[in-house]
């Protein structure tokens, strides 16, 4: 069997639609992620996010759409879906009488692992989450943040091709959140695909390399990270003289604003992409303006983000 065959073809899904009651969670949601890559899934409260996942997964029916896991559709072929599929929800759910070893044995034998290989493998998981200290102790105990990693290595016990990852980094402390970036970057690498939703845009520019923008049950916008970062966006400039930093700035006739800053007084320009960035820079320091910060003012997917038309329900 090629690689291909043993990661899959990823995840599509077309016209999806689903409703609560009079709520329509899910209105017509077109989806893409492709293996090999990690997808960020980003839209406000309530747009959609958990009632998609929970329809990849194949732990909810869509009332109609069509949706296909590496090619199988969850609703005629849940076996292989589920086989396919390893699910991280936004928290770990019951069992927490259950030790750490155990929860993710057990979870291991439903997936048809042999109890001794089932064994090694949570052993091997709670090494790659920083738990083996807690193998034996009930899931109770743990923190919040340790709870997420145990979620994560019971998603992905029986070595899932398609990783669905609902708020993964919610509740870790700094270095767990590198060491997810660093799992999930490598997962991809490996040719799986890899689905997160976050609210935490930050992060996802360092993990990503495409985002699926959702508002009110419907995708918005799908862009990759490469685009997201070569987009026209504000850039903050300091100098050490703000004065002759304006003057140029009204000279060029650039669109600018000044923000109040607690580490002194900064510009914001409106640019259109790097090269303008790189121009303005260099024009700036030709005309002898002390120039002393040029960042981009916030995160690429922040930038789409705020300028999409989402709102919250
Ligand atoms: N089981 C349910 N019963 C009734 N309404 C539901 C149910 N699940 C979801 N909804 C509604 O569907 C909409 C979408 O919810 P969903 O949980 O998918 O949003 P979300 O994008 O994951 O939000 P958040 O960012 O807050 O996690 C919301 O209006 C929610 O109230």
């Amino acid at each position: 069997m090629g690689k291909r065959a043993e990661t899959g073809t990823g995840i599509v899904a077309e016209g999806i639609q689903r409703s609560f009651g009079n709520v329509q969670a899910l209105r017509n949601m077109d989806f893409t992620a492709p293996a090999g890559e990690v997808t960020a899934l980003i839209g406000p409260n309530g747009s959609g996010k958990t009632t998609l996942l929970l329809i990849l997964a194949s732990l909810l029916a869509p009332d109609s759409g069509s949706v296909r896991i590496n090619g199988f559709d969850p609703l005629t072929h849940p076996a292989e879906v589920r086989s396919a599929v390893g699910w991280m929800p936004d928290t770990l759910g019951t069992w927490e009488a259950l030790t750490s070893a155990e929860i993710l044995a057990t979870v291991g034998t439903f997936y048809g692992l042999t109890r001794t290989h089932a064994a090694a493998r949570a052993a091997e998981l709670l090494e790659t989450v920083h738990l083996e200290d807690f193998a034996d102790q009930p899931a109770r105990v743990l923190s919040r943040g340790q709870q997420q990693r145990l979620s994560l290595a019971r998603a992905l016990i029986h070595d899932p091709s398609v990783l669905l990852l609902d708020e993964p980094a919610s509740g870790l402390d700094p270095g767990s959140r590198v060491d997810l970036r660093v799992l999930l970057r490598r997962l991809a690498a490996e040719g799986k695909t890899v689905l997160v939703s976050s609210h935490v845009l930050s992060e996802l520019d360092e993990m990503a390399d495409r985002a699926v923008f959702v508002a009110r049950g419907e995708t918005v916008k799908a862009q990759s990270l490469s685009d997201a970062g070569a987009q026209a966006r504000w850039y903050t400039i300091r100098a050490l003289n703000t004065g002759s930093l304006l003057r140029q700035i009204d000279e060029q006739r650039i669109e600018y604003r000044q923000p109040g800053d607690r580490h002194g007084p900064q510009v914001q320009v409106r640019l259109a992409g790097e090269d303008a960035a790189a121009d303005l820079l260099r024009t700036l320091v030709l005309a002898d303006v002390a120039v002393t910060a040029f960042a981009p003012a916030g995160g690429a997917l922040e930038e789409t983000y705020m300028s999409l038309d989402t709102d919250r329900r």
